[in-house]
C-alpha cells in the first residue's frame, strides 16, 4: 500500500504507577506526510518510545488525537488494532531478534508475518524473495535466522516488519550494537523500501548517521516536540498549545520563570529578558 500519513494532535500519555501517575507525553504534535522518513531522537526518558507504541496502535492516548491516513486509531476496538498492525502498520521492535524466530527461515519468517494481511488484503501479498531483496538479502530465503550475521538479522527484522507491505514502518534503534558496514546496509535497505515503495519511516534513534541519512530530526524533550532538524538546520517549533521550547543550554541562563517581552520585528521574534530586580 501507498505511505500512510501520521498525524499527532495534543497526544498525552499518562501511565498510572504506583508510586504517582507519570506523563510520559506532555501534548505531542507532529504531522508526517506519507512516505516521509522521520528520525525520533531524545534523551532516555524524553517519550520517544511511548510515542512509537501509540503509533503501532499497542496503545490509546490518554488524551490528544493519533491519525493514521484517515483513521483515528483512539476509535478503534481492540480487534480493530490488532488487525491494523498487520496490515497497514509494520513495528520492528529493539533487538532484531525479538522480531523473529530464530530456528526458522527467513522465508517462513516473513511468510508468517503475513498470514493476517494474507486473509485482508491477499493482492498485496509479495513472494518472500522480493520482500528480501528490498532488504538486500535476496538468496537468503532458505537460512536459518540465527545462522545470519547481526547485520542480516536486523535487515530479516525489517524484511519481517515489511511483509504485509505496510504504509507505515515503525523503527527501534535499527542501527544499534552494529558495526559501521552493517549499518550502511540497514540504511540502504530503509531508503531503498521508502523509494520504492513509499513507505513512511518512523525510526527511534540515538545514530546521528540514522538522522542524517532520513534527514527530518524530531527531538522529543520532556514528552514534547522539542526541536526539530531539516537539512541540517535545527529549528524550534510552536506547538499545538503555542509554546515553544527553548534550547536546553540556555536554561541555564533563563531559567523557568523567567520573564521575556516578545516582539516581532518584520518577521524576527524578538525575545528579551527582564532583568531581576535590584535588590
Ligand atoms: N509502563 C510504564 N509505567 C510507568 N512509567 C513508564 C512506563 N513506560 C515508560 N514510563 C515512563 O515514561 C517516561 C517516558 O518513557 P519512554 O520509554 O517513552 O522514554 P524514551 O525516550 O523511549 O526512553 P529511552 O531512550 O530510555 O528508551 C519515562 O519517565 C519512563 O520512566
Amino acid at each position: 500500500m501507498n505511505g500512510l500519513a501520521v498525524i499527532c494532535r495534543r497526544v498525552v500519555q499518562i501511565y498510572r504507577a504506583e508510586g504517582g501517575d507519570v506523563v510520559a507525553l506532555a501534548g505531542v504534535d507532529l504531522e508526517i506526510a506519507p512516505g516521509e522518513k522521520v528520525a525520533l531522537v531524545g534523551p532516555s526518558g524524553s517519550g520517544k518510545s511511548t510515542l512509537i507504541a501509540l503509533l503501532a496502535g499497542l496503545m490509546r492516548p490518554s488524551a490528544g488525537r493519533v491519525h493514521l491516513g484517515q483513521t483515528d486509531i483512539g476509535k478503534l476496538t481492540d480487534g480493530e488494532l490488532a488487525r491494523l498492525r498487520g496490515t497497514d502498520l509494520g513495528v520492528v521492535l529493539q533487538g532484531a531478534t525479538r522480531n523473529l524466530l530464530p530456528y526458522a527461515t527467513l522465508e517462513d519468517n516473513i511468510w508468517l508475518a503475513q498470514r493476517r494481511v494474507r486473509k485482508v488484503r491477499p493482492a498485496d501479498v509479495e513472494p518472500a524473495e522480493s520482500v528480501a531483496a528490498l532488504v538486500g538479502l535476496l538468496g537468503y530465503g532458505d537460512r536459518r535466522i540465527d545462522q545470519l550475521s547481526p547485520g542480516a538479522q536486523q535487515r530479516a527484522a525489517l524484511a519481517v516488519g515489511l511483509a504485509a507491505s505496510p504504509g507505515l514502518l515503525l523503527v527501534d534503534e535499527p542501527t544499534s550494537r552494529l558495526d559501521p558496514v552493517a549499518r550502511d546496509e540497514v540504511l540502504s535497505a530503509l531508503d531503498r523500501v521508502n523509494a520504492e515503495r513509499g513507505t513512511t519511516i518512523v525510526a527511534v534513534t540515538h545514530d546521528m548517521a540514522v538522522g542524517e541519512a532520513f534527514g527530518r530530526v524530531v527531538t522529543i524533550r520532556d514528552g514534547r516536540v522539542g526541536a526539530e532538524g531539516r537539512g541540517g538546520r535545527e529549528f524550534a517549533v510552536v506547538a499545538g498549545d503555542g509554546t515553544v521550547q527553548l534550547p536546553p543550554a540556555m536554561l541555564a541562563s533563563y531559567p523557568p520563570g523567567t520573564l521575556f517581552s516578545v516582539d516581532d520585528v518584520d518577521g524576527a521574534v524578538m525575545l528579551e529578558a527582564e532583568k531581576p530586580a535590584a535588590g
